[in-house]
């Protein structure tokens, strides 16, 4: 296997060389061989060479359409079993609930917030702890190929600005979200917002710092986060929405997640007609809205959402561990609404997206089971390609980076993943294995030499982890190596 080391001192520019596979439609993966893409000093795409016949032929042509010199130029080339992906976004995530992964017993959304969530995202205000946490936690998330987080940090500006710093010096293209709680009699006392002009201050204070490290928020951004509706007051989401119009941000919250909770937001808000209408009567259902969950809602509700253009985050891993329901991705695609995935980290067990992108596949596979008639059953499922799209281009169109990450596209950012598969030889060891570690460590994926390459992206979705994350780009900059 041929794959060359940056050099410690990194050159101006680099040229990544090999296989490249990412979206080309919702129901289509593109695959190019033999290609190059050229990748200038700000980490943007300049040029790509496809289908060359030669990763030579292919290194020259990107060279002589670049006009760049060999010697400023870091090579980068896959091997055996290798090949370049978009990066994942990850469209809904807490950081701050990191170290609870796994640890949900047999709660579901209300109980597991009093007992496991607001203890943990209130010990966060310690900001010793909240930096391990949150180094942690980005540096687990960029293993796993995540290039764009899209998180949750706690009510603590203070911590809250942190990950935003830590997001920007391990360079994890992210949103940061302080979280609004200034409803007093829902929210814990030990953990809130003391009241609704300190919550709307704190959100300042906020995206103010964010603004600071990062001016046109080139990697880092601030995202208006009001919890969920019973988390926040009239006058808290009124509030967001006026800064929301101002700065031009976007929001992420919680939507229809369980029925206990769609029943509390009815109890709270009464003759507001929906869950959605209380989001939309206060300003917040906005084409820059990321709504996570989603899976109780009504025709009603996805009509409104798709009006006024605001996203979904679907999180299956989160929704089948605690028990909330299975969010129907295709209606959603049906209704206009775009859809991104989300581990929403710890509702859900791992930090992985391809992991969100495999339980995808078995929760609309779980709806289809309730459907009598075959050909819409069999319609219903969504394919590998569907849900690598939701991992990539789809997440990019929630965050408004559709122009910006997602896939190979001259203009477009490096934003990125080399994987590497098993590849077994006729004795049935895997190639390198006894001299180059990183031949042998393809974790669970093994691969034969017959498979066709959808095939082998089929492996990869339903046996990979982060040993087949091999490295990881973000605007250019290798932010992940396994070596
Ligand atoms: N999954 C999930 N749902 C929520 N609803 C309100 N807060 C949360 C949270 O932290 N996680
Ligand atoms: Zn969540």
């Amino acid at each position: 296997m041929v794959l060359t080391r940056l050099a410690s001192e990194p050159k101006k520019f680099q040229v990544l060389l090999g296989t490249f596979i990412h979206s080309k439609s919702r129901a289509e993966l593109e695959y190019i061989h033999n290609a190059a893409v050229a990748v200038d000093e700000g980490g943007k795409i300049a040029a790509i060479a496809r289908e060359c016949g030669s990763l030579t032929a292919a290194r020259d042509e990107v060279l002589k359409q670049t006009g760049w010199a060999e010697g400023d130029v870091d090579m980068v080339e896959c091997g055996e079993g290798q090949f370049f992906f978009p990066g994942f976004i990850d469209t809904h995530v807490h950081a701050s609930q990191y170290p609870n992964v796994g640890i949900f017993g047999k709660s579901t959304l209300l109980d597991w917030l009093e007992k496991y969530t607001f203890p943990l995202e209130s010990s966060l205000s310690d900001l010793a702890k909240a930096r391990k946490v949150y180094t942690a936690c980005v540096r687990r998330t960029l293993s796993h190929g995540t290039t764009t987080a899209t998180y949750y940090a706690t009510v603590d500006v203070p911590a809250t600005n942190l990950l935003a710093d830590l997001c920007l010096s391990l360079g994890q293209r992210a949103f940061v979200g302080r979280v609004c709680m200034d409803r007093q009699e829902i929210c814990p006392s030990y953990y809130r917002d003391e009241s609704t002009e300190q919550s709307l201050h704190n959100a300042k204070e906020s995206i103010a710092h964010i603004k600071k490290i990062d001016p046109s928020y080139d990697l880092v951004s601030p995202i208006l986060t009001p919890r969920f509706a019973p988390s926040c007051t009239a006058e808290g989401m009124n509030g967001l929405s006026a800064i929301q119009k101002k700065e031009n941000l976007p929001v992420q919250t919680h939507i229809s997640e369980n029925k206990g909770e769609i029943q509390l937001v009815s109890d709270l808000y009464p003759g507001s007609g929906s869950y959605a209408n209380v989001y939309d009567s206060h300003g917040l259902l906005t084409p820059k809205t990321v709504l996570a969950h989603a899976v109780h809602l009504t025709e009603d509700e996805a009509t409104l959402i798709s009006s006024r253009q605001s996203k979904v985050s679907h999180c299956p891993c989160s929704n089948s561990s605690l028990t909330s329901g299975e969010a129907r991705v295709r209606w959603m695609w049906e209704k206009g609404i775009e859809v991104g995935l989300g581990t929403d980290m710890s509702g859900g067990y791992s930090p992985s997206i391809l992991e969100a992108a495999r339980q995808a596949t078995l929760t609309s596979r779980h709806l289809a089971m309730q459907i009598e008639d075959e050909a819409l059953r069999e319609k219903s499922k969504l394919t590998v390609e569907e849900v690598l799209y939701l991992a990539t281009r789809g997440g990019a169109l929630c965050l408004g980076l559709g122009e910006k990450v997602g896939g190979f596209e001259v203009g477009k950012q490096l934003d990125a993943q080399l994987i590497g598969l098993g590849c077994v030889q006729d004795d049935g060891l895997r190639a390198g294995e006894g001299e180059d570690a990183e031949g042998v460590d393809a974790g669970n994926v093994d691969v034969f030499g017959w498979e066709s390459w959808e095939e082998r992206i089929a492996k990869w979705l339903y046996n990979g982890d982060d040993r087949n994350t091999k490295r990881v780009w973000v605007r250019g900059r290798l932010v992940h190596s396994r070596r």
